[in-house]
């Protein structure tokens, strides 16, 4: 899916939600155990309730690779269950020296045919590159996270004395562009959005942190939206586990819901 094509679907839906597939075998509920793929019945009906309202799905690879050869099976039923004009997002966070990576943008865009990936870009340019090379593909590189950790590297001053964050941003966007790269700018980071935003002015963001995490949707939105949105806003356990019995879903669904409301409102505050 092209940039165009993904701004057009958020117009439409009036949403730029993302739905974080963050499967947990552990808090999926009891009557659907009995099934012969819990995880995949439990995404399936989050996918019927909530695709109305989302225009992207974030499967985070951990949850699958976590359960082995069960795990990646149901990770493809799920990424073939989502409907096709609803952009994936693979989360991964891979990135190593360029044959490896090449690998690694094969499995995601070939083998499975997820439509972006998330990359750490602390290897450099060789470890993202591959990733490029993949035709109508995604790289959504790390530039500011939202855990607390995030501070540890991306917020110290780099030789040139500014944040090693800014110098993340201002390298990688020569690699791609805003038709091939996004970037992770978590929503815990409030006006920090808006000093990346005036880096890279045309990119989308991939924001994780609101829900479970706290961030504001609204800070979000103030900070980071430009003039084709630029925005994928991530909640994972705010709505998938919304609820934990036989009504589950619908109360994702319902979450979800919620969130496309607000998003519908600031769209039309700030576009
Ligand atoms: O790359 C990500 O998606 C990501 C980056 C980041 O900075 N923070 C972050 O929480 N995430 C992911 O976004 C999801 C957030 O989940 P919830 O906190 O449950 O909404 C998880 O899958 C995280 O791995």
């Amino acid at each position: 899916m092209n940039r165009i094509d993904l701004f057009k679907k958020i117009q439409d839906k009036k949403s730029f939600l993302c739905v974080g597939l963050d499967t947990d075998p552990s808090k999926i509920p009891s009557h659907l155990l009995k099934t012969t793929d819990p995880v995949f019945e439990f995404n399936k009906e989050i996918i019927d309730q909530t695709a109305e309202f989302a225009v992207a799905y974030k499967p985070n690879i951990a949850f699958y690779e976590a359960l082995g050869p069960k795990g990646w099976e149901s990770l493809q039923k799920t990424l073939d269950y989502i409907p096709k004009e609803i952009f994936t997002i693979a989360d991964a966070k891979r990135g190593d020296i360029g044959n490896t990576s090449g690998l690694y943008a094969k499995a995601f865009f070939e083998t499975m045919d997820f439509d972006s990936i998330t990359v750490a870009p602390y290897m450099g340019v060789d470890s993202v590159k591959p990733f490029l090379e993949f035709e109508n593909k995604w790289v959504i590189l790390l530039a500011l996270t939202s855990n607390e950790g995030s501070a540890d590297f991306q917020l110290i001053s780099s030789q040139s004395g500014k944040p090693l964050f800014q110098e993340v941003l201002e390298k990688s966007s020569k690699w791609g562009n805003p038709d091939n790269m996004m970037y992770v700018v978590g929503a815990t980071r409030g006006e920090k959005i808006a000093e990346v935003r005036k880096i890279v002015p045309e990119h989308f963001f991939l924001v994780p942190g609101v829900g479970a995490q706290g961030g504001s949707l609204e800070d979000v939105a103030h900070f980071g939206m430009n003039s084709h949105c630029g925005l994928l806003v991530n909640s994972s356990r705010g709505i998938i586990y919304a609820g934990n019995d036989k009504d589950f879903a619908k109360l994702a669904g319902l979450e979800a819901k919620k969130l496309q409301l607000e998003m519908e409102k600031l769209l039309s505050k700030y576009l």
